[in-house]
């Protein structure tokens, strides 16, 4: 992300419109179908308990004045409420979830058509258990299991126009009575689906809300990693700079000490420098010195493997390799490879006085030899790379752990 790259400010649900259909591109509806559902998965366990609450208290106050309305029909409403209660603790359930609203669906279907049956065509009495109630109960599975909008109205304009229907051939009411009946069905009916199509639409502008803060977050997120890696990577050669590997050698330093269970062995730390690089900047030019740079640095990228392990730029054309999984005679079989390895190069050095081609010289040092801190292990590798290019460069120096420095070629 560039400084000169802007935002626009963060979006709120207000600022997002919806398609009067509310519906939302295939893979965002997919994901508010799940959002939609888990939100109202607890307010659903609350509606029923509170149905169930207010059903027992007119009941009992029933009891109490001594009438027979609700007594009448309590056993299946009460019934229709377990069914109810069982059904949504189902739908937490992966394998249940798909499958059983739009089956609750058919159900209500199923019943409200055998009540207009019932009370149509039979004259029967249980007709009022069904009849009056089942549109109602379309709207309310489809609040509680969350169906889409358009399957509820879509039921709901079918079982409203049964109900009518069913009105319209039952014997025993006026035409002025089917009329009313029809008028206040069709009021308490649109104002449930109003209702719905209203929650239905702040529900989705909240999950676009969130949905478009997760982004910007994520977003957030990215660039604060491009930042970190900035921070801590050298531009130029792509290893981790002189802060990130301070950072990382103190840490590893940390947890040594600390005995921790992450812990490694022992810290190797290699530190190398280019033999005569001013010279190779002198006579190819500085542009030429930065490829070289770049192509020695290119040896210890691909030779560090493990997950701890690392190669830094110290500054210039030093470098420092910290390696925690190797024994220190591995460390110094590895110095010697690296050391070979750039010499393989090849790369022309016609201002060297020690060879032909680009060749480095290192210091080694160990954990094992005594150092208390990072700075003191940089310190003795510094002390060793210092005498190796004091013993003639192009070779590989370590600091034993009686503080003493060796060649090792
Ligand atoms: N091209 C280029 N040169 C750099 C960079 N950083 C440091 N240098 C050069 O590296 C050279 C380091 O020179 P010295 O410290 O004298 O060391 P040297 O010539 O390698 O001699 P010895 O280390 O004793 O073998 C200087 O000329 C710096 O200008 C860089 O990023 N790019």
């Amino acid at each position: 992300m560039t400084a000169n790259q802007t935002h626009s400010p963060l979006p709120s649900g207000n600022d997002i419109s919806l398609p009067w259909h509310l519906r939302l591109p295939s893979p965002l509806e997919q994901d508010f179908r799940f959002y939609s559902r888990n939100s109202a998965a607890g307010v659903a366990s609350g509606a029923l308990l509170l149905i169930a609450i207010l059903l027992v208290c007119a009941m009992l106050l029933e009891s109490l004045i001594g009438t027979e309305i609700l007594m009448q029909t309590w056993r299946p409403r009460l019934f229709s409420l377990m069914v109810t209660g069982g059904c949504l603790a189902l739908c937490h359930q992966p394998r249940w979830r798909d499958w059983l609203p739009p089956a609750l669906l058919l159900l209500a279907f199923t019943l409200s058509f055998s009540g207009i049956y019932l009370g149509v065509v039979i004259d029967h009495p249980l007709s009022y258990v069904f009849f009056l109630q089942t549109p109602l109960s379309v709207v309310m599975i489809s609040t509680l299991f969350r169906l889409p909008l358009h399957s509820t109205m879509i039921s709901t304009v079918v079982m409203t126009g049964a109900m009518i229907t069913g009105l319209f051939f039952a014997r025993e009411y006026s035409p002025y009575e089917h009329l009313t009946l029809t008028l206040l069905s069709l009021a308490f009916i649109s104002m449930s689906l109003f209702g719905q199509y209203v929650y239905e639409k702040l529900l989705r502008k909240h999950f676009l809300s969130e949905h478009v803060l997760y982004q910007h977050r994520d977003e957030l997120h990215s660039a604060n990693q491009i930042l970190e890696s900035q921070a801590t990577v050298d531009g130029m050669t792509g290893c981790i700079n002189r802060r990130g590997m301070e950072a990382r050698l103190n840490h590893l330093y940390h947890l040594l000490k600390q005995q921790s269970p992450d812990a490694p062995e022992r810290i190797n730390l290699l530190l190398f420098d280019i033999d005569f690089f001013k010279q190779y900047n002198d006579t190819y030019g500085h542009p030429a010195g930065d490829e070289c740079l770049k192509k020695v640095s290119g040896v210890p990228l691909s030779m560090v493997q493990a997950e701890k392990d690392f190669a830094a730029r110290y500054g210039g054309e030093e470098f420092v390799i910290v390696l925690t999984d190797s024994s220190f005679n591995d460390a110094l079989v590895f110095a010697e490879r690296m050391r070979n390895r750039v010499e393989q190069l090849g790369l022309p050095h016609s201002g060297s006085r020690v060879n032909q081609v680009v060749t480095i010289s290192i210091g080694v040092a160990c954990s094992d030899g005594g150092a208390e801190n990072g700075a003191a292990l940089l310190k003795q590798a510094d002390e060793a790379l210092y005498q190796a290019k004091g013993a003639g460069r192009n070779r590989v120096a370590m600091m034993n752990t009686q503080g003493m420095v060796e060649m090792l070629t």
